[in-house]
């Protein structure tokens, strides 16, 4: 059976006042990776931040990992985003504290108390995104490319089954950007990890093809060419 990991159902996306995206229908199922396209100003990051509980939920239906973002209570929000990772393009890991300590940080905040799983976790995600000797690195002494591994290791700690990326290769080189691309699929495809990345990188989407969906002129536009910009 298939599993919906976003299902959102007439959904309008309002910030402030202004609605800016409406009648937003938009599912998708585990391991799915999905680029989200669009003109700059047309929504996109406004849908990733209903989708993590950033922005408000009022009009239409909509469940996240198995979250009803309509009916959810505030107090919510962080359980919300123990199930499911967010990549920043600007990486935004703390600048005075190393590796380990940066994603140490993230672990206890979400509740884990046992030293011994924290660090076993910690060795774990860093395998994962190849920086199992960086550890002890401060920020400043890794590259754009490894603190964008360092990001995406974070948002593996809590092994959630959706990442949502806003422009996660927009600091990047084209070179480092082929990197991160190949290892977020390598994330979706293994670890049936759902993944929905915003881009404006058509270089990246045209090398690693999937499923594409527009934000325009107010809509959300399912399986879009990504060769009318
Ligand atoms: N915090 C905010 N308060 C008020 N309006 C906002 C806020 N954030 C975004 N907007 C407006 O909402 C609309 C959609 O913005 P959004 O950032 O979602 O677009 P985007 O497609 O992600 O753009 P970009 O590609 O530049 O990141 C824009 O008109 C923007 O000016």
């Amino acid at each position: 059976m298939q599993e919906n990991i976003i299902d959102l159902r007439h959904v309008n996306i309002y910030q402030g006042n202004n609605l800016v995206l409406q009648d937003v229908n938009f599912k998708v199922q585990k391991g799915e990776f999905v680029y989200l396209v669009g003109k700059t100003g047309t929504g996109k990051s406004s849908l990733l931040k209903t989708m993590y509980g950033d922005l408000r939920l009022k009009e239409g239906d909509g469940t996240v990992v198995g979250f009803n973002l309509r009916d959810m209570d505030w107090k919510k929000v962080p359980f919300l985003r123990r199930n499911l990772g967010v990549v920043f393009q600007d990486f935004q890991l703390l600048t005075d504290r190393n590796v380990n300590d940066n994603l140490r940080f993230v672990v206890r905040a979400t509740g884990w108390k046992d030293e011994k799983l924290m660090d076993e976790k910690i060795i774990d995600v860093l395998d994962k995104v190849g920086l199992k000797s960086k550890g002890f690195k401060m920020p400043f002494e890794l590259s754009g490319g490894e603190q964008q591994r360092v990001d995406i290791a974070r948002a593996l700690l809590n092994s959630p089954k959706l990442i949502l990326a806003d422009e996660p290769t927009g600091n990047l080189d084209p070179e480092t950007s082929d990197e991160i691309m190949q290892l977020l699929f390598h994330i979706s495809r293994d670890y049936g990890t759902a993944i929905v990345m915003a881009t404006h990188d058509y270089i990246v989407i045209n090398k690693y093809p999937a499923r594409t969906v527009r934000t325009e002129r107010g809509r959300v536009i399912d399986n879009a060419s990504i060769n009318i910009t």
